[in-house]
């Protein structure tokens, strides 16, 4: 059955063109060890992400959301943490018209959705927009990464069975993953593992806990672009905060990060500031 006319967003072909310095180039060479990452979420002007940890706040406006399904449909996959999952309900497909399943053949750039969710806390599959999209084919099926222990305990358990079934009748799988440091994976082993099962570009989109590892001066290498969507708006204290952790060089506090090949885009009321991480800086 078409899409209602009112789920189907419009990005003009002339706001495309600022952004493609930024997209996951169509040819990546087989011998990258990763798939292109662009990080890409919307902040307040106090640099919250949600109003309250576990609730969702709509920060884009129409164009800059526009945008963001222009740029999941330049990428192979979109990935979030299991608390975005929970807090959001997400539909991480991509609604902009002409791609598969809003006007276009078979599912052609959508999307594959992919949550971490090491401890295994992501259940109710059936109440999930993403697993009722993935059947209606207005999106795929997500792959969850699990911690290789929990998945191997919870396979004892009935209900977790019946959920990796629900999982896979709909299209979707799962991968095991060893922690590096208590239930968290080291990105490395994400981005190998996305590679693994045929990932070629990833755009991360949240929430607080992995954006902010990614800013990290360990793990900021292995983004290649950033894309961040700023709204005239202040959220307060209390909220979802990106502001990675601080760093020191010789017992001296030294700025975490910086872009670099900077663009400021406006869009609506909205700017969007795109770059590429500074390694030097
Ligand atoms: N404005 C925006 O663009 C966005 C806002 N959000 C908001 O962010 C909030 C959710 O953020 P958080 O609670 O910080 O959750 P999160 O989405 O960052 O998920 C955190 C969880 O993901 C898993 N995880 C994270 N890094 C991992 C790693 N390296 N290895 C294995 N597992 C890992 C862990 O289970 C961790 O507890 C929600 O309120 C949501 O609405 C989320 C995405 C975008
Ligand atoms: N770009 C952007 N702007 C906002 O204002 C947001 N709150 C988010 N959140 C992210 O988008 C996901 C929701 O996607 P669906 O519309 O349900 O497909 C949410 O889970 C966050 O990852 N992003």
């Amino acid at each position: 059955m078409a899409a209602p006319t009112r789920d189907v967003l419009y990005y003009d072909e002339s706001q495309r063109t600022p952004l493609t310095p930024y997209l996951p180039s169509q040819i990546l060479s087989s011998s990258s060890s990763k798939p292109h990452v662009t990080l890409t979420f919307a902040t307040s002007l106090d640099s919250s992400i949600a109003l309250a940890p576990g609730t969702q706040t709509h920060l884009s406006g129409p164009s800059s959301k526009a945008m963001t399904h222009f740029l999941r449909s330049c990428h192979s996959a979109i990935l979030i943490g299991v608390g975005t999952a929970l807090a959001d309900n997400p539909s991480l497909n991509c609604r902009l018209s002409g791609v598969g399943g809003y006007g276009g053949s078979g599912l052609d750039n959508q999307p594959r959705p992919i949550i971490l969710d090491p401890s295994a806390r992501w259940g109710d599959l059936e109440g999930r927009k993403v697993i009722q999209l993935a059947r209606e084919g207005k999106g795929k099926a997500p792959i969850i990464f699990f911690r290789r222990d929990v998945w191997e305990e919870r396979m004892g358990d009935e209900e977790f069975r019946e959920r990796m079934k629900v999982l896979e009748e709909c299209g979707g799988g799962y991968y095991l993953v060893a922690p590096a440091k208590g239930e968290k994976f080291a990105w490395v082993d994400i981005l190998g593992g996305l590679k693994e099962v045929g990932i070629r570009s990833v755009m991360i989109e949240g929430g607080g806990a992995v954006i902010n590892e990614l800013l990290g001066p360990e793990n900021f290498p292995l983004v290649d672009s950033v894309i961040i969507t700023i709204a005239p708006t202040w959220l307060g204290r209390g909220g979802v905060l990106v502001s990675p952790e601080e760093r020191r060089t010789n017992g001296v506090q030294v700025p975490v990060g910086r872009l670099t090949d900077v663009k400021w885009v406006p869009l609506g009321e909205d700017v969007v500031c795109c770059g590429r991480p500074n390694l030097n800086g």
